[in-house]
């Protein structure tokens, strides 16, 4: 009797659980093949047990639109974990917030503030200045021949000054700061680092998101976090800065809303962007590099189509975008192959509710395990190689769940894409790429809470192509 060895029949099956801790002696990094494995035994949807509390756990496309459309708004509740507390200011931050009016509010915001077509394409500056200094990094030592680049460290630099450029008006990261902002600049990246080893650590004992992590190690995270985005908005309220960034709007809203506009919403929202659009865009472009470097026949008929589309005389732009669908496609292929979530983020039932005939109780959690669905042979035809073209057939890019689904889906995936592609198309435009050696980068899958990374760091060659466009940039 030490052991439950059984559940209701009304309730998902799943493995055998232990008193108080269940089952999270057995979720074993990386959770997400972990998952799969589970699913293989006990079918494409069941149970576990985490301390006291119930997970169902889903790896079919089919009982995923289950959930999401007739069950959307019992399933737009997030779980409380402690993360949320204490680094989602009190679960007031949208990926935190629970499902109502102030998570309806949070959203309007952030599409009208940030991601609104018209503020994607004011931002666009930012987004093409960051790029055009990659490259002008990576073409430092490859203008006249090949020369080995490290790129992680390259495309993390670029998402995170892009998202803080658009948030805070400043640069963060590089060798190309303003003296003045060095000192601060060394705080924030303090945090950052913080948070990814953090991050790094937690699954590494199997509890990533689910909150059974040490509430002191997180309270402190929360706690510099925010005091550095206080003393940013503090910095904008004194006028010592005025950027025309989201910061600037939101204080602008306030003088006007005071109530509702708080610093601890603005906060909130600053860290919802900044979690939410920086480390996902940044990891998925190191994937997609890294598979054009295992695949240059896919790399080469990429350009082809720039040369053909976009020509020699200027660079790739952001509206050229629409008008390279194999380019669309890697990134396609890149997000199903390697979702920067691949359990998406956990939901929560805001009431008892049916799945697949399952009684499932409410505050269950549920997990999406988008990269067994994205891998699943009865989806997909060669589930496990890297092939764009697939995407070319009508319909499939809708059995895609990189960015979740339903109401609560991403609302970054259209800056996430165009910030991806348009990255992808200059990197492909302008230099020749090639493995530092005959062996294919090792594809590994890295240890990370809310991201999953490359475990090595992406190394390529690179050498700037002989185009008019580019005589006088590098
Ligand atoms: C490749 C890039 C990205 C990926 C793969 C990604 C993926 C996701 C996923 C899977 C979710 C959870 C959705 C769900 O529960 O169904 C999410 C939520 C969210 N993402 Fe993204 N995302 C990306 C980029 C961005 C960007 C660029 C931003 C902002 C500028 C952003 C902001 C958010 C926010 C605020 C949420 C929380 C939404 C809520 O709870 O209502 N993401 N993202």
């Amino acid at each position: 009797f030490l052991f439950q060895t059984r559940r209701s029949k009304s309730f998902p099956p799943g493995p055998t659980y232990l008193p108080v801790i269940g089952n999270l002696h057995q979720l074993i990094q990386p959770l997400h093949c972990t998952f799969y494995g589970l699913s293989q035994k006990y079918g494409q949807i069941f149970s576990l047990v985490f301390g006291s509390h119930l997970v169902v756990v889903v790896s079919s496309l089919s009982i995923v639109q289950e959930c999401f459309t007739k069950n959307d708004i019992i399933l737009s509740q997030r779980p409380k974990l402690l993360i949320g507390k204490y680094i989602g200011y009190n679960y007031t931050a949208v990926g935190f917030s629970p499902y109502g009016d102030h998570w309806r509010n949070l959203r309007r915001i952030i599409s009208l503030e940030v991601l609104s077509s018209h503020r994607l394409n004011s931002s666009l500056e930012i987004r093409r200045d960051e790029i055009m200094r990659l490259m002008q990094k990576l073409a430092k030592d490859s203008c006249k021949d090949f020369a080995k680049v490290e790129l992680k460290s390259k495309i993390l630099e670029l998402t995170f000054n892009t998202m803080m450029r658009i948030l805070t008006g400043k640069r963060y990261f590089g060798e190309d700061l303003d003296a003045s902002e060095v000192e601060e600049a060394k705080q924030f990246r303090e945090i950052i680092k913080e948070l990814v080893v953090f991050s790094e650590f937690i699954p590494s004992v199997g509890l990533g998101w689910f909150g059974f992590v040490s509430e002191k190690s997180i309270k402190r995270i929360g706690l510099s976090l925010d005091v550095f985005i206080q003393g940013r908005i503090d910095e904008h309220r004194d006028g010592k800065k005025n950027t025309n960034c989201m910061i600037d709007h939101l204080l602008t809203q306030q003088q006007s809303q005071p109530q509702y506009y708080t610093d601890q919403i603005i906060k909130g929202l600053i860290l919802d962007l900044l979690i939410g659009g920086t480390d996902t865009s940044g990891t998925t472009l190191e994937w997609a590099m890294s598979n054009l470097l295992n695949h240059p026949e896919i790399l080469k008929k990429a350009r082809k189509e720039l040369d053909i589309h976009i020509g020699q005389d200027r660079l790739v732009d952001e509206s050229d975008i629409s008008k390279l669908p194999y380019l669309q496609n890697i990134v396609h292929e890149t997000l199903r192959l390697h979702p920067a979530l691949p359990l998406l983020v956990p939901r929560s039932f805001s009431e008892d509710c049916i799945i697949r005939g399952y009684k499932i109780p409410q505050n269950t959690t549920l997990i999406v395990n988008a990269w067994a669905i994205h891998r699943d042979p009865n989806l997909w035809t060669d589930p496990l190689l890297f092939k764009p073209e697939r995407f070319e057939k009508e319909g499939e890019v809708n059995k895609l769940l990189s960015f979740g689904s339903g109401r609560r889906a991403c609302p970054g995936a259209n800056m996430a894409q165009r910030t991806i592609s348009l990255t992808l198309g200059l990197l492909i435009q302008c230099f020749e790429w090639k493995r530092l050696e005959e062996e294919l980068i090792d594809m590994t899958e890295g240890n990370g809470m809310i991201v999953v990374p490359k475990k090595f760091p992406l190394e390529g060659m690179c050498r700037v192509r002989q185009l008019s466009a580019i005589k006088n940039i590098f």
